[in-house]
């Protein structure tokens, strides 16, 4: 059978572009590869078919390191894929996967752009491949959106994409789906064309069996195994099928009679000879060594330490080609721009609007049976604020009445001797009761609206305060409290709820906006594929982490910037402290943000269930961060939680820089730093844990 190989093959070249040995990979508890054993000729086409749930997907994952192989080795030009200093996944290799993986904002020159970048291409080469390819795929212009493009239009730009940069190996899934006949003819024959010098390989699955024939060598699959590895011809003629088809068809009849010992399988063949002690070692643990299976026997793959550093040292071109990336997707989305950077200015208005002030237009039944001239009761009801206290004068029943059907928040009512039973109180030394409560406003409350009655209190104590001053001048002492409330040491008399709110507000709209933007971009991306394709093309975790990073502290600081414009400016929300470390410390719940939002999308694949992972938290979060309510009032043990959740010691650390102009010298400042700082790196270091824990 390797002879036939290599009699049709174009040109012969010793090492294998692939070799897998033995390969097992399972999903949960269905074992996908079943001890898979395959070797891809250096310069051939290889054509990998099989019916649909076979494998070919996940084999083809597992040769571009995409997915890690649960048992047996692969080496892949050489190396283990994601080997050190490798090519694979890098440049050398082209893959196209299944999903289209192109990004629906992009034209078709960015696609090209972005992945000329990320390869390291020069603008003009990038350029005079981007003419070939788009001449060579009958695609449209080059300033085409893609999401505006046909589907067989979009697989050939997905199919362009993993040419661009002419690499050394070609993997692709299913390039010939939704192509027409024509254009399918064509690209076969580019195919042959470019693996003519025996330089490229390619490996392609494909649906239609009939055009593998002009692969140099076919592997057919059925669940997780290689049935046979041999050229088209070969596999006819050793089944006497006119059809590679009927041959297959053949061949599957024969692995179901008589099982997969006695099939006449290459697998098998390739089990026995090359067998070794170590052939069902965990390549998921010690990646390096698992190299030795393309390596001279006996020897073992080293890697230079500078390398490794090299390896592991994030790439500023990578970070750049996506930066550039995710700005030219904002250019496109317009309106998704505005509303990110409106959409925290919009919460903390609403918030300052209607959260903490006044209650206003109050109304309050006025009960007056005092009647005549100059009388005290209409004096102090003058001061009553009206814009928050509506007053409706009323008869004692009316005034009830109304009360009981929901009308009125309060009745203020006096008697008929109010007036001069009050100055009896106020200047004789002993009066009776009569005159006492005869001398008193008294006041009948719903309180089942507790802001609107103790609103209502006040404001009565306050227009009584200033009706004493009126009427007694300099004797009014004698009917003040004895408790004089000097000038505050923080803040100011004029205080509301809303201040203390803001802070906190701030920081919880910052940390979520940066956690749903995180998560849903991310999960998007790694459903569509767009992170396995950039991944094969050489970008790493960590660069696409610190690309999603930078771009995200763009927008963090233009959100801040117009949040902190709006409450210093309309609001007049007070800031005593260092604006500086105001920034930071919001800057840096944003940042959290971003790493839980990774947590988030590392953990979960769906876009509803990270949606719903992030609200989930969101409430919780805010109540018992002490954000919208004093922590002072959680009971224990709760409080503990509460003391240790991210935005609990971050508000208070705001409140204390913005009220009272403390820095970072105060415990109360800098602990709401360390929480932050802390939380931070557990949220990496979770996001990291559970992205190795799944690959
Ligand atoms: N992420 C995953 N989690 C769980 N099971 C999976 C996952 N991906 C694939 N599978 C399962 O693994 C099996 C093989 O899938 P794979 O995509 O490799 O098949 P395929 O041969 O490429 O099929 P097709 O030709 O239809 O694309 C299928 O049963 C599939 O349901």
């Amino acid at each position: 059978m390797k002879s036939d190989v290599e009699a049709s093959s174009p040109s012969r070249c010793d090492a294998p572009a692939i070799e897998c040995r033995d390969v097992c990979r399972s999903y949960g508890k269905l074992k996908v590869l079943n001890n898979l054993t395959l070797t891809v000729p250096q310069g051939h086409i290889y054509g990998l078919l099989g019916p649909s749930g076979c494998g070919k997907t996940t084999l083809l994952k597992c040769i571009v390191g995409t997915l890690k192989i649960s048992r047996g080795r692969i080496a892949v030009l050489g190396r283990p894929p994601a080997f050190p200093g490798h090519g694979v996944p890098g440049r050398m290799v082209g893959y196209m996967p299944q999903d289209l993986a192109l990004y629906s904002e992009f034209t078709i020159g960015d696609t090209f752009s972005f992945y000329g970048r990320i390869h390291g291409l020069s603008s003009k080469d990038t350029g005079a491949r981007m003419d070939f390819l788009i001449d060579f795929l009958d695609l449209p212009q080059k300033c085409s959106l893609v999401r505006n493009l046909s589907g067989g239009q979009r697989r050939r730009v997905s199919l362009g994409a993993a040419l661009l940069q002419n690499p050394r190996l070609l993997i692709l899934d299913e390039p010939t789906v939704g192509v027409d006949p024509v254009l399918r003819a064509k690209i076969w024959q580019h195919l042959v064309e470019i693996v003519k010098d025996g330089r490229v390989s390619v490996v392609i699955t494909t649906h239609y069996i009939e055009e593998a024939r002009q692969a140099h060598v076919v592997g057919l699959m059925r669940n997780g195994r290689l049935l046979a590895e041999a050229p088209p011809d070969a596999v006819m003629k050793q089944h006497n099928a006119p059809t590679l088809e009927t041959a297959f068809l053949q061949l599957c009849e024969s692995w179901d009679q008589t099982g997969s010992q006695r099939c006449p399988s290459p697998q098998g063949r390739h089990t026995n000879s090359s067998q070794s002690s170590d052939s069902s070692r965990d390549e998921s643990q010690p990646i390096l060594d698992s190299g030795a299976a393309s390596a001279p026997q006996g020897s073992k793959l080293t890697v230079d330490w500078k390398v490794r550093v090299r390896h592991v040292i994030p790439k500023w071109r990578n970070i750049a080609a996506l930066m550039i990336k995710t700005m030219v997707r904002m250019k496109r989305m317009p309106g998704f721009l505005c509303f990110q950077f409106l959409l925290p200015v919009i919460q903390i208005s609403l918030m300052c609007l209607c959260i903490g002030g006044d209650p206003r237009g109050i109304t309050v039944a006025v009960v007056n049976n005092e009647t005549g001239g100059q009388l005290l009761s209409r004096s102090l009801l003058s001061f009553l604020d009206n814009s928050s206290v509506e007053q409706v004068q009323l008869s004692h029943s009316e005034a009830f009445a109304g009360i009981h059907d929901g009308r009125y928040w309060g009745i203020v009512g006096f008697g008929k001797n109010f007036s001069s039973y009050l100055m009896k109180r106020v200047m004789q030394r002993q009066v009776s009761q009569e005159v006492v409560d005869g001398g008193s406003v008294h006041v009948w409350l719903d309180l089942t609206n507790r802001q609107i009655a103790i609103m209502l209190q006040k404001k009565l104590q306050e227009a009584f305060e200033a009706f004493v001053q009126h009427e007694l001048g300099t004797m009014s002492y004698l009917v003040s409290l004895p408790v004089k409330f000097e000038e505050p040491v923080y803040g100011s008399r004029n205080m509301d709820f809303t201040t203390f709110v803001t802070p906190g507000a701030i920081l919880s709209i910052t940390f979520y906006l940066a956690v749903g933007l995180t998560a849903l971009s991310f999960v998007l991306e790694r459903k569509e594929g767009l992170l396995d394709r950039c991944w094969v093309a050489g970008v790493s975790s960590l660069e696409t982490m610190l690309a999603h990073l930078f771009s995200q502290l763009f927008v963090i600081s233009v959100q801040i910037a117009l949040m902190l414009l709006l409450i210093f400016l309309v609001f007049k929300v007070p800031n005593e402290g260092s604006l500086l470390l105001v920034i930071t410390l919001i800057v840096l719940q944003g940042v959290m943000g971003i790493s839980f939002g990774l947590v988030i999308s590392a953990a979960i694949d769906d876009e509803q269930s990270a949606n719903q992972a992030a609200l989930g938290i969101f409430y919780p979060n805010l109540i018992i961060s002490g954000i919208i309510w004093p922590v002072e009032c959680i009971p224990y043990p709760l409080r503990y939680l509460s003391l240790v959740l991210p935005q609990t010691y971050a508000s208070e650390a705001l409140r204390c820089i913005m009220y009272r102009g403390w820095g970072l010298s105060r415990m109360m400042v800098w602990r709401g730093f360390a929480v932050t700082l802390g939380w931070n790196t557990f949220f990496l270091i979770l996001a990291t844990v559970i992205l190795k824990l799944r690959t």
